[in-house]
């Protein structure tokens, strides 16, 4: 039952930003809103061309957004940090100091001064004082920095899985969100926080720069002014480099995705019995090579370009360090220098150049952080929106008002996904009395599951409306009167209890209620043949987890959703697809037991187990063709019978599997 505290981080981190039906619904409070018709996700996660990039925006979000975030994730960390940053940032300048001190009191020594002996020994004892002393404040700082850092990396991934719990469902399904997710994660692993370094080490170099120059400008001005110069060739190559590095990334995101899935092909267990069975390993091998390539061959043409304008700055640094040797040299026949204050004033002007190298390249590291953490700020701010106040909409039903504020309410719903031009439900309407079992059924892609999540409120639809019990659907509240079971449930790879407890998730440890969900569907016998029963971590992919059979893993979400014993309405989208026939026709003998008290709606393709229905929908090509009981919907000689009809020899009289 050992899991990887790391791995285990990422699989609970996973599952709230994931796709699939359950994402980022179980361990944060899920709030899907209904976004306005007006105001398409696709539309919001388009993002502009590199080209069109705000530059001042970029550094404006930088400096408005994450430096306050990062400040606020650790105050008075940040505070001694910075203390220290100066401290440090000091000491070149005494550094330089002592050393001409030293040389000065070394060649008079030499000259026979033997009292010269102890002021130089006293001397080293100072450089050797500031050393330590150095060397205990880089170590403070660097674990400063270190729990600075783990603490903002961990405000931004809650934040962002926050975020992603608030974001529509819809977004889940559109690649754009996953390149974008890729270039937040990426953003915040090698970039967002990498600002502070960048940050502190411009605030220590200025420090130590302004330190120097004063010392320069006394030997001459010339000397302070050229080494400001070279701040200007420095700072504009790696800007430069950094914009080309940011447009890369952006036109590399999908393929990079795509790599990432070609490998996953080729090391996954899902993939595996498929990529043996039909010996794709060779293909797509060639595939993720030849994209792989493509990509470290930009990557690499980049590099190359980049270490040819690295080399003119160097060439321009190196110049101008030559040149002051000669000034100094120069400055020699003049008089008056002493060889303590030449080998000093050396090493200030290769110290000061030094520092408007690193404020350059600093300053530009600033700057290409903040285009990378601007995707991370443009994801923070997808919209969420709510729904308008909808009372252009008609009046309700024709329908006697009592009636129409019990049960489920559907009017006028039409939805189209997003990038589609075809709805794939228009005009859908239906009312459903408290209690009562529905089924829907309909040919492949006839709109059914979309039906079901625009019904858990999961799609906003762009017309109409879902009412249930007279209130609009949302998932925006701490009551939530629905469950459901989906086509492609969720195999959560924690303990059986857990899987079935995020049915309801506040009433998780409620041992009774969760022996009776397991009761219903049979996975109490299930947990019995577990080492440790309803404690046995599921799965194959943590150690010591225990893998079950597709059709027991079906019963586990079942019981999910048998587990929120408060819901009034259950939306079940194939819930017997992998059960035995025994077992299925097992569960739909006892189906009016086990939802008894609710209202219960149930896609299905065997029309057998729809038969005992209190109202069937037929739907054909989005719009709802058909409405009424299995014998009315007969008598019609329509879809519904001729469908029943072609699949009439598989059931016996009472709608059994034959
Ligand atoms: N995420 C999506 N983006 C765009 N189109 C989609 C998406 N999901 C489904 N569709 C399209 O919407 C239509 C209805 O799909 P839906 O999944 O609701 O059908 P269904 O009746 O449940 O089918 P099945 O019986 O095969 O499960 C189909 O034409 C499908 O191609």
């Amino acid at each position: 039952m050992k899991m990887s505290a790391v791995r285990y981080r990422q699989q609970t981190f996973h599952l709230l930003w994931s796709d699939g039906p359950n994402a980022g619904s179980v361990l944060v409070k899920v709030i899907i809103h209904q976004y306005d018709s007006g105001q398409r996700p696709d539309a919001n996660l388009r993002r502009k061309s590199v080209a069109e990039v705000n530059h001042k925006g970029v550094l404006r979000g930088l400096l408005i957004e994450i430096v306050p975030f990062i400040w606020r994730s650790a105050p008075v960390r940040l505070a001694v940090m910075m203390v220290i940053r100066i401290v440090e940032a000091l000491q070149p300048a005494v550094q330089i100091y002592l050393t001409k001190r030293l040389v000065e009191q070394a060649s008079l020594l030499f000259q026979g001064n033997k009292e010269m002996l102890l002021p130089a020994l006293t001397t080293i004892g100072w450089q050797a004082l500031f050393f330590l002393t150095a060397l205990g404040l880089r170590s403070l700082s660097h674990m400063l920095l270190l729990v600075i850092k783990q603490k903002a990396q961990f405000r931004l991934d809650r934040e962002i899985a926050e975020k992603c719990s608030r974001l529509d469902y819809i977004y889940f399904e559109q690649s754009e969100y996953y390149d974008r997710l890729q270039r937040v994660t990426q953003g915040l692993a090698y970039r967002g926080l990498s600002v502070l370094d960048h940050f502190f080490l411009v605030l220590q170099s200025l420090i130590t720069l302004t330190s120097l120059l004063v010392v320069l400008a006394g030997f001459h001005g010339m000397l302070s002014a050229g080494v400001l110069c070279l701040i200007i060739p420095s700072f504009l190559i790696n800007m430069k480099l950094g914009q080309k590095r940011y447009k890369q990334m952006i036109a590399q995101t999908p393929s990079s995705r795509k790599v990432h899935y070609f490998m996953g092909l080729m090391t996954g267990r899902e993939s595996a019995k498929e990529m043996k069975l039909f010996k794709l390993y060779p293909y797509i091998i060639d595939q993720w090579g030849k994209l792989y390539w493509k990509n470290a061959r930009e990557k690499a043409a980049l590099e190359k370009s980049g270490q040819w304008l690295g080399g003119f700055s160097e060439f321009f640094s190196y110049a101008f360090t030559a040149l002051s040797t000669v000034i100094v040299l120069l400055m020699s026949d003049t008089g008056g220098l002493t060889i303590g204050v030449f080998v000093a004033m050396i090493q200030t002007v290769t110290t000061a150049k030094d520092s408007v190298m690193l404020i350059a390249a600093n300053l530009s590291g600033i700057y290409e952080n903040a285009l990378f953490t601007s995707e991370l700020i443009q994801f923070m701010h997808l919209s969420e929106k709510k729904p308008k106040d909808r009372t252009d909409l008609p009046e309700l039903s024709t329908e006697p008002r009592e009636a129409v504020q019990k049960g489920l309410v559907v009017e006028g719903l039409s939805f189209t996904y997003p990038n589609q031009r075809t709805p794939a439900l228009a005009d859908v309407g239906f009312h459903v009395k408290p209690g009562q079992r529905v089924a829907i059924v309909g040919h492949n892609g006839a709109g059914k599951s979309t039906l079901a999540k625009c019904l858990l409120g999961l799609y906003n639809p762009q017309y109409g409306r879902v009412l249930w019990n007279g209130k609009e659907i949302s998932m925006d509240e701490e009551y939530k009167p629905l469950s459901a079971v989906f086509q492609d449930f969720m195999q959560y790879q924690l303990t059986l209890k857990e899987n079935i407890g995020f049915g309801r998730i506040s009433a998780l440890e409620d041992q009774g209620r969760l022996e009776m969900a397991a009761v219903k569907t049979g996975v109490d016998s299930i947990s019995r043949s577990l080492p440790y029963g309803y404690d046995t971590l599921l799965g194959y992919e943590y150690e010591g987890g225990k893998e079950l059979s597709q059709g027991q893993w079906q019963k586990v979400a079942l019981s999910r959703s048998f587990f929120n014993t408060d819901a009034e309405l259950v939306i079940y989208d194939e819930p017997t697809s992998a059960l035995d026939p025994i077992a299925e026709a097992a569960l739909f003998e006892r189906f009016s037991e086990l939802v008894e008290g609710k209202t219960s709606i149930m896609i299905s393709h065997r029309l057998g187990s729809c038969r005992h229905a209190d109202l069937i929908l037929v739907l054909k090509d989005g719009r709802l063709v058909e409405q009424g009981t299995h014998v009315q919907l007969l008598q019609r000689q329509g879809e519904y019978a001729r469908m029943y009809e072609a699949q009439s020899q598989w059931y016996d009289m009472n709608g059994v599997i034959a």
